[in-house]
């Protein structure tokens, strides 16, 4: 056999080995093929779906008893390993994860590589400081070859801002030498409405997701039709947990399917005046419940003209930096040399 073709099929016993299991494959082992398809509408497409969820959140799902969640977590039990595992086998693991460019090697490089598949990487600013075009910049990147560190994958772009603009994405697919129409035809594209139907969406992403190769999800952004669905002290409490449900079905799918997740986040003038704080301190929207499910927090700023800077404030494994990118025509890109370093806010 040449090496090519042993290549090849290398490659394709890694994206079966990458593609969860369908929850289909419980009717062999006891489980009516209604009840896989009641899986299926309430948002369990896959095995390793059902494996992550807690018991009491399944009996939920209209037509499953406690008795018929136990079974099917039994049998699921036997499908997917979720016991221990050697730190070896885990950083052997780590070391085939992909990272997504983000068009700039400056950003790239604080990021540990670009923007970690598997995790909630969040993006959080003011307004016009380059979160949204860097989500544009990713649903092109997402979809190059590993080797052009790209995630061989389509995207899944969820906009509750009615931001989203595909002529963006046809300017950054030229920089990369891609087919525009094919760029485009891999972007499942929805606009949330509210923060109900926002958590609906993803009910569909993992309907989408268990059926082709999704390498990014993004959420453009997370929080805002929290703010317009709930205002108020008094609902603040029924807004968080509904955004900590939302979260963490975000943290599913990207367990789930191996994906990317990118939210952007808005920040509000800080409210404690804390003796030493920064006069104009900004915090991103949603408190706690933000900050522990997202993986990775970037904080942005603008710079002087396209100029941005990005820093890494919260991540498992990269130290606090910053790094400056610039927005262009084509993208997001590193700042050219000769520009100046001085920011005008
Ligand atoms: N085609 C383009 N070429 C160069 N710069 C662009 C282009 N399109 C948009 N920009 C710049 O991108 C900035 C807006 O960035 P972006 O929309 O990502 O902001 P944001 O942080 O998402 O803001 P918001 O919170 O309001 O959504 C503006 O400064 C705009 O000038």
């Amino acid at each position: 056999m040449s090496q090519q073709s042993q290549e090849s099929q290398a490659d394709e016993g890694i994206a079966e080995r990458m593609l969860p299991q369908s929850i289909n494959v419980l009717q062999g082992h006891g489980v009516k093929a209604g009840e896989c398809q009641k899986l299926i509408e309430a948002g369990y497409a896959t095995l390793e779906a059902v494996a992550y969820t807690p018991k009491k959140i399944l009996c939920q799902v209209k037509g499953i008893s406690e008795a018929k969640a136990d079974k099917i977590l039994q049998e699921v039990a036997k499908l997917i390993p979720m016991g221990f595992t050697t730190a070896t086998e885990f950083h052997a693991r780590r070391a085939e994860l992909v990272t997504i460019t983000t068009g700039s090697n400056a950003l790239d490089n604080i990021l540990g590589g670009g923007i970690e598949t598997g995790a909630i990487t969040e993006l959080y600013g003011e307004f016009r400081t380059g979160k949204s075009q860097i989500c544009h910049q990713l649903a092109v990147t997402c979809q190059l070859p590993c080797d052009m560190r790209g995630g061989e994958g389509k995207c899944l772009y969820i906009d509750t801002e009615g931001t989203f603009r595909p002529e963006r994405l046809l300017a950054i697919s030229e920089r990369y030498g891609m087919n525009g129409e094919d760029v485009l035809d891999n972007v499942a594209y929805a606009r949330a409405y509210n923060a109900d139907h926002q958590s609906q969406l993803l009910v569909l992403a993992g309907a989408m997701m268990s059926e082709s190769r999704f390498a990014l999800i993004i959420v453009d952004s997370v929080t805002s039709l929290y703010r317009t669905d709930y205002s108020g002290r008094g609902e603040l409490s029924a807004r968080q947990m509904h955004l900590a449900k939302f979260l963490r079905s975000l943290m599913r799918l990207a367990d789930e399917f191996g994906v990317a997740v990118v939210v952007t986040n808005q920040v509000v003038a800080s409210v404690d005046n804390a003796p030493g704080a920064p006069a104009d301190s900004r915090k991103p929207i949603g408190g706690n419940i933000m900050a522990h499910a997202s993986t990775t927090r970037v904080s942005m700023r603008k710079g002087r003209g396209p100029e941005r800077i990005a820093r890494i404030v919260d991540s498992p494994c990269m130290p606090e930096a910053d790094a400056k990118f610039q927005i262009t025509a084509q993208g997001i890109t590193d700042v050219s040399d000769g520009k100046g370093d001085d920011e005008d806010e």
